[in-house]
């Protein structure tokens, strides 16, 4: 696949949603083609994913966001990376294997169902320590269920305990820590890796 694809997941108010608008703008600056975008996705089922996490659960909310998946993989990634775009997206299969687990889901399952999925070129892991990620959230506000008092510690002790089935699964994470970095200097260090992979994939 041409293109370079770039997926950031991590805990609730670890940063993903500020570094991806800003990543995006720093890099289309730059001269890059950029798609940036997101999951759940902003068609249909993409809407009822994100805004009805209250009424969908366990397997119903995995086999839901499974499907918009692999409809936002064929309608909108893909076509990007044909066109040798490169693919921003926040949010992708590490989030399932992370968020449908705390929701009672077997990682087997999970992990069947995401098989099919487009591996990325980067999966930037974005966290930081559980106790910035509460105050976080208390500032910013929760998005939906999955983020309560408490929920930061477990997501981000997920993300590290799955580590290695990420490895395997082809999401090797690439660690930010957002803690000590303020949202200029983590566009910076995932600018620095995007140009190295882009020089790379450019010389292939
Ligand atoms: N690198 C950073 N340093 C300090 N605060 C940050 C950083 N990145 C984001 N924030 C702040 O943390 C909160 C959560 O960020 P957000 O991007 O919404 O996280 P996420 O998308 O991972 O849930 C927001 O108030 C945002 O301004
Ligand atoms: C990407 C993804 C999202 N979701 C659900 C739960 C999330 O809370 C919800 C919305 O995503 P989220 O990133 O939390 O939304 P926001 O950008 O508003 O912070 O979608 C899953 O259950 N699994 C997934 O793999």
């Amino acid at each position: 696949m041409p293109g370079l694809f770039v997926t950031l997941d991590g805990p609730g108010g670890a940063g993903k949603s500020t570094l991806a608008r800003l990543l995006a703008d720093h890099l289309a600056d730059t001269g890059y083609p950029v798609t940036a975008t997101r999951e759940p996705s902003d068609g249909p089922l993409g809407q009822v994913a994100r805004h009805q996490t209250a009424a969908y659960a366990g397997p119903a909310l995995a086999c839901l966001v499974a499907a918009d998946r692999y409809h936002h993989l064929a309608g909108e990634i893909q076509p990007a990376l044909q066109a040798d775009r490169l693919v921003l997206c926040d949010r992708y299969v590490p989030s399932s294997y992370v968020l449908q687990t705390r929701d009672g889901v077997p990682l087997e399952y999970v992990r069947r169902l995401n098989a099919l999925a487009l591996r990325p070129d980067l999966a930037v892991l974005v966290t930081a320590d559980s106790g910035i990620l509460e105050e976080r959230l208390a500032l910013r506000g929760a998005h939906s269920r999955f983020e309560h008092a408490g929920s930061s510690h477990v997501e981000a002790r997920l993300y590290d305990e799955l580590a290695d089935v990420l490895t395997e699964d082809g999401f090797p994470p690439y660690r930010l820590d957002t803690g000590d970095v303020p949202p200029q200097g983590a566009v910076q260090a995932v600018s620095e890796r995007i140009n190295e992979l882009w020089s790379r994939r450019q010389r292939e």
